[in-house]
């Protein structure tokens, strides 16, 4: 997939993987020589774009998205169009959808949560190195890789830092952290919020300011307010509450985060479980 000028031609298409609001996603795989290589496109329909007002952020997703290369956030190789629509060519995460895994299993563990939310920020820290603020991080929008590893899809909310762009709200509103829903100026500390929310829920099983009232919801974001059930570890606990913080200053780190005392002691779990299985796999 190097280098431009693609066409649907170079492509095989496959199943449909989802459909989005401005279009859907399929499986697809190259034509060109023999290793098969799998991706996924992404196909809009510009007439749809246009009505929805959202080209310029096709445009912004494009630019950021394809200048970011982690191993936790998806690529996007490349991208052509016709005259109805435009393709856009991402790399292929055949684990699926963590939303659907969450749904699955009710809740994660405590070492995947955490293997998760080192992941998470990780590939932020690579985006805030480069000022780019996702602002869309939720479950609907995390892909699972070939190895298990959390990849973060779609970056059609993603903007160069500080913005106070205000967005047309579409979808959950449970992610939005205090001085979004106030409408003030915001920074890449949104994403600190949003990854809190995101622990919580992979835990939980739900978001921590879920109320059927959608202003009792902006009552508990605007104070912080939730409470954890029984089961929540103290390590746990303590890392979400440095996040769920309304004051975006005092936030925690995504260093912070990733050096966690709960998350590093996770992570030597999650590495002691692998190299068992890895010893009996050699037995
Ligand atoms: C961009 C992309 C997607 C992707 N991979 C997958 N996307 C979607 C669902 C995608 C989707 C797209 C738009 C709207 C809604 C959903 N579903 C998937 C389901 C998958 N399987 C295989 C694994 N099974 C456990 C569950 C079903 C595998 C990959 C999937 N890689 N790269």
């Amino acid at each position: 997939l190097r280098g431009g000028n693609f066409s649907l031609k170079d492509f095989e298409i496959g199943r449909p993987l989802g459909k989005g609001k401005f279009g859907s996603v399929y499986l697809a795989r190259t034509r060109k020589g023999e290793s098969h290589f799998f991706v996924a496109i992404k196909v809009l329909f510009k007439s749809q774009l246009i009505s929805g007002g959202v080209e310029h952020q096709l445009e912004r997703e494009i630019e950021i998205q394809s200048h970011l290369q982690h191993p936790n956030i998806l690529r996007l190789f490349t991208y052509f169009w016709d005259e109805k629509k435009i393709y856009l060519v991402l790399e292929y995460a055949p684990g699926g959808e963590m939303y659907k895994q969450l749904t699955t299993m009710k809740r994660f563990p405590e070492a995947m949560t955490a293997k998760y939310m080192y992941e998470i920020s990780d590939a932020l820290t690579h985006c805030h190195m480069r000022n780019v603020i996702h602002r869309d991080i939720k479950p609907e929008n995390l892909l699972i890789g070939v190895n298990g590893e959390l990849k973060i899809g779609d970056f059609g909310w993603s903007v160069h830092a500080p913005s106070n762009k205000r967005q047309t709200m579409c979808g959950t509103m449970d992610y939005l952290p205090p001085e979004m829903v106030c409408g003030d100026s915001h920074t890449a500390s949104v994403d600190l919020w949003a990854i809190g929310v995101l622990c919580y829920e992979m835990l939980v099983g739900k978001p921590p300011f879920e109320h059927d009232k959608q202003s009792e919801t902006y009552a508990a974001i605007k104070e912080a307010k939730y409470r954890f059930p029984d089961y929540v570890s103290k390590g746990a606990r303590d890392l979400i509450s440095k996040l769920l913080v309304v004051d975006p200053s005092k936030r925690l780190t995504l260093t912070g985060v990733m050096r966690h005392p709960w998350v590093e002691s996770m992570l030597e779990v999650n590495r002691r479980a692998k190299k068992e299985e890895s010893e009996r796999r050699a037995e």
